[in-house]
């Protein structure tokens, strides 16, 4: 269990993006490439590992969570949102600001209203801002927060509620070392 994912993540290149030390991995970057298996193996400790009950959202964000939403949702049979970059107007759409350790930029919710109760997934947290975002966009439109899941910890920021983590990471210059795993 999660064999694939440690091995992957310690095998992971680094590049420097500014000042940040930035891992490439299938599951933050979809590159170079994501095998079945390993996104699988990620589904089923998500679904072990998430309080599902009563939950009829499942809260993703562009890009990176995307993949892992498309997943997780054909495994529990729950319906997707997908937080966009870009507006569309609709009505009660939810606009917040997202900073993370290396970019800035708006977040857009559709799709959550009051009475939802829905899980938020993500591909990792690091500065912790896009899940502070995300968790600020559907607080505002009423909805139940069940639970929030990563499948990668880097950093042990603050986000104001439980977050479960996969598999914890620190990352070096030149390596990625797993610190901790759900298991
Ligand atoms: O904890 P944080 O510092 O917020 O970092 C985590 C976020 O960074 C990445 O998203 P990014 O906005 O770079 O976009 P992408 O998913 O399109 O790669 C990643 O997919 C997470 O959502
Ligand atoms: N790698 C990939 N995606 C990320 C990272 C990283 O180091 N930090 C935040 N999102």
């Amino acid at each position: 269990m999660l064999d694939r994912l440690i091995h992957s993540l310690e095998t992971a290149p680094i590049m420097k993006r500014g000042e940040y030390n930035y891992f490439i991995h299938p599951i933050t970057d979809g590159v170079p490439l994501l095998e079945p298996a390993l996104l699988r193996e990620i589904g089923c400790a998500m679904v072990r590992n998430l309080d599902l009950e009563d939950v009829d959202k499942i809260v993703v964000c562009e890009a990176m969570g995307i993949h892992i939403g498309v997943a997780f949702s054909m495994m529990t049979d729950i319906p997707l949102v997908v937080v966009r970059k870009r507006p569309y107007g609709l009505p009660g759409e939810v606009a917040v600001h997202q900073a993370t350790g290396y970019s800035k930029g708006e977040l857009y919710l559709n799709g959550v209203a009051a009475g939802d109760r829905v899980v938020i997934i993500d591909d990792v947290c690091s500065t912790g801002g896009t899940l502070r975002a995300l968790i600020s966009a559907i607080e505002q439109t009423g909805a139940e927060i069940a639970d929030i899941c990563v499948v990668i910890g880097r950093g042990d920021e603050d986000i104001g509620r439980p977050l479960k983590t996969l598999v914890k990471i620190e990352v070096s210059e030149t390596q990625v070392r797993v610190v901790d795993t759900c298991l």
